[in-house]
Order: C-alpha cells, then sequence, then structure tokens
C-alpha cells in the first residue's frame, strides 16, 4: 500500500457517551487506530471535536448547554482536558501530539494561512500528530465553522490529503436519514457529490453532532476539487482505519481515488478563502489568454475597473458576459489600473514607471468557472 497523508475527522457523536459526555474509551480506540496506521507509514493529521462534550461537567452543567455563551466556556474548559487525554494516550505509544485552534479568519489572511500550513508540516516531518479543533472560545457565531466537517476539508486540502476520513456514528450516506428509515440504503461508492446527494443528506441525528450527513457532503464537495478523495463512515478497534485504506471501511467512499488533480494552496487560498477588494473587466482576448493560454493578464485587456484596492489585494475577473470567471492578485492598486486600461504593455510600463506592467500574474490567477469561447 502506498504511503498516504490522510485527515481523520472525529465528530462528537464518536467521542461521547450517551449523556454527551467524552468518552475516553472511543477516545483510546481511535488512537489505537491511527498509532497502526502511522506504524505502516501514513502520515495522519488529526481534526477531533469534542472539546464542548469534555468541558461542560466540570461548569456545572448537567448536559451539553445549548447557547453560544454556554458552549464557548465549556469548551474553553474541555479543550485542554481533550488534549491532556490526547497527549496521555498518543505517548503511551511513544508519540507526541500538537494541537492547533484555527479560525475562519486564519484561513482567509494570507500570512496566517500560510503560517498555519508551515506549522503542520513542519509538525508532520517531526512526526508529531497535529490534532486540530475550531477555535470555538473565541470564534465570531457568524465566522465560525460551526462543525468541524467544513474545516477537516479545508485542511485536507492546504496539506493535500490524499484522503480525508470523516469518522461519525453512522456507516456511510444513505438515501434517507437510517436512524428514521429503517429501509434506507446505503451508497458504497460516488464518484462526486450531486445536488441529488445534497437534497437526500440530512441534519444531526444525536443531540451531540452539529451538522449532520448534509455539513459533510458540503465538506465532501469542497475537498473533492483539490485532490482529496472522502470517505464517511465509522471505524472502531485497531485494524478498521487499515481497512478504510484498503478499500474496505464501513461506509461511503467518494472521489475517484486516483489521486491526480492537486491545486497549489496559493491557489486554495484565492479560490476559496480570499476577501474580494474589487473587480477587473477584461475583453474577450484576455478571457482567451487567461483561462486557456495560461498566461498573465495585461493592462490592454482591461476594459473597466471597480472598487477600491491596493497591490496584492485579490479583485474578480468578470467577462464580457459579465460573469465572474476568476480571482487573482492585483500587481497595481485600483487607481493605477484605471490609467493603464486598455494600453499596450510598452505605454501601460511608461505610465506607472515599471519595467513591464502586468495587472496579474498567472501565478497568481485562479479559474472558478470556465466558459466556452
Ligand atoms: N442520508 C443520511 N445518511 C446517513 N446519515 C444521515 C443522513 N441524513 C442525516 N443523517 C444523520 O447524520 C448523523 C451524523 O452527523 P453528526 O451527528 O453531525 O455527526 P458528527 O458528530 O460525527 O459530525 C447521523 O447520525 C444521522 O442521523
Ligand atoms: N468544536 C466543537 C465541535 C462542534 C461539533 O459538534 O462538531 P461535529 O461533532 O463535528 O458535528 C467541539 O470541539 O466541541
Amino acid at each position: 500500500m502506498n504511503r498516504q497523508r490522510i485527515v481523520m475527522k472525529v465528530g462528537s457523536s464518536s467521542l461521547t457517551e450517551a449523556n454527551g459526555a467524552l468518552s475516553l474509551t472511543k477516545l483510546r480506540e481511535h488512537v489505537a487506530a491511527i498509532v497502526s496506521i502511522k506504524k505502516q507509514g501514513h502520515e495522519v493529521i488529526l481534526v477531533s471535536s469534542g472539546a464542548i462534550a469534555a468541558g461542560f461537567s466540570a461548569l456545572g452543567y448537567p448536559s451539553r448547554p445549548v447557547t453560544v455563551a454556554g458552549k464557548q466556556a465549556a469548551a474553553a474548559v474541555g479543550q485542554g482536558l481533550l488534549m491532556q487525554a490526547y497527549l496521555a494516550e498518543f505517548a503511551k505509544h511513544g508519540l507526541t501530539a500538537a494541537q492547533l485552534l484555527l479560525t475562519r479568519e486564519d484561513f482567509a489572511d494570507q500570512k496566517r494561512y500560510q503560517n498555519a500550513l508551515q506549522t503542520i508540516t513542519e509538525l508532520l516531518k517531526r512526526s508529531a500528530v497535529p490534532i486540530i479543533n475550531e477555535n470555538d472560545s473565541t470564534s465570531v457565531e457568524e465566522l465560525t465553522f460551526g462543525d468541524n466537517d467544513m474545516l477537516s476539508a479545508l485542511v485536507s486540502g492546504f496539506i493535500h490529503a490524499d484522503t480525508l476520513c470523516m469518522i461519525t456514528d453512522v456507516n456511510g450516506l444513505y438515501d434517507s436519514n437510517p436512524t428514521q428509515n429503517p429501509n434506507a440504503k446505503k451508497y458504497h461508492f460516488l464518484p462526486n457529490v450531486t445536488d441529488d446527494l445534497l437534497m437526500v443528506a440530512g441534519h444531526a441525528g444525536s443531540k451531540v453532532g452539529t451538522g449532520g450527513m448534509k455539513s459533510k457532503l458540503l465538506a465532501a464537495q469542497t475537498a473533492l476539487p483539490f485532490g482529496v478523495n472522502v470517505f464517511i463512515g465509522k471505524t472502531s478497534g485497531q485494524s478498521t482505519l487499515q481497512d478504510l485504506l484498503a478499500g474496505k471501511g464501513d461506509g461511503t467512499y467518494i472521489g475517484s481515488f486516483k489521486h491526480e488533480t492537486v491545486m497549489p494552496a496559493s491557489k486554495q487560498w484565492l479560490a476559496v478563502h480570499s476577501h474580494v477588494n474589487g473587480q477587473i473587466k477584461i475583453d474577450k482576448g484576455a478571457e482567451k489568454a487567461l483561462m486557456y493560454e495560461g498566461k498573465s493578464l495585461l493592462p490592454v485587456g482591461i476594459t473597466s475597473v471597480s472598487g477600491s484596492f491596493g497591490p496584492n489585494d485579490v479583485v474578480e475577473i468578470i467577462n464580457e458576459k459579465g460573469k465572474v470567471i476568476g480571482k487573482g492578485q492585483s500587481t497595481l492598486s485600483s487607481v493605477d489600473l484605471t490609467l493603464i486600461k486598455g494600453m499596450s504593455s510598452n505605454e501601460a510600463s511608461e505610465q506607472v514607471k515599471l519595467n513591464k506592467a502586468v495587472a496579474i500574474h498567472r501565478d497568481q490567477w485562479v479559474t472558478l468557472a470556465k466558459e466556452r469561447m
């Protein structure tokens, strides 16, 4: 078996007792499973929920809190307890675990995004197990990932994972919620996530789970274009994570499993996380050059500029039909681009006193929608 880079996402439902509290027995099983595949040479990044579950009873809550303040306070207590349990378990196997708490803002800011990636890469190089959770206690409600499914998809993309394993309390995706419909049929393999599938995926079945199958499918839909294959299902005990990697897991496999398209992390950042500060409208010739010839955007192809942005800011590129076809980091400010739009390269370079005035370099460009020309 080839050595793989795996992101394993463990949901609250697979880490808790029936009363919603953290289950050390389940946590131990997940650790043992990770250790067993690490021994085979695979790299593992764990995205673990469970902070709220681990913390609520120490604060005197009778059950998992439902208010934002309650959840944030419980997570503040529980994240430490959760890590303590993971550190102790991994240490028994001679492994070091490391904590990373991330928020949406860490993905939106290019420098923070690169630093998070650098940290995880360094930890993997040193054989540590990065354990990631959302930074629940500081997240602003509207900005949170809500559940860790999307977080695990974004992490899988930027570290170029081969497989994202979303471990949950149900053994895969069914054509309707199996906890409500005993005749529901399971999907074993799916090439991709379609709108029809999103329709059959429902919300969480337990009191502790947050997003349900729908959020897992949305996460899979995000991870697949990054070249990551996805497994949604169950594991327990040592051998099943190995079975999962061997294609014999108890769940649903989604993707081509050919490991072909890998979008560089810098382009993933542009495509998914970056904030847009303006728009550049371009003509047909420039669209062709950008989309089909792998060229940079030159001032001559720009027909209009809107918004106020500086050099390195991210802008949307709009074609003659008014459709957003991609995003890029502008080399120049909106003021300079407005001045040189439509000009030949020589004229434009003279105006802005550069050797060669390029509006968007091809390395800082990502296609979002390919149109027939
Ligand atoms: N079509 C479906 N197939 C399988 N499970 C489904 C479906 N629709 C909804 N679910 C529910 O999704 C739940 C898993 O999501 P969730 O509780 O959020 O888990 P986790 O805590 O692991 O993220 C299952 O227990 C099940 O009740
Ligand atoms: N970040 C929260 C988890 C949120 C949640 O419930 O996520 P999930 O179990 O993946 O649906 C925690 O650690 O408790």
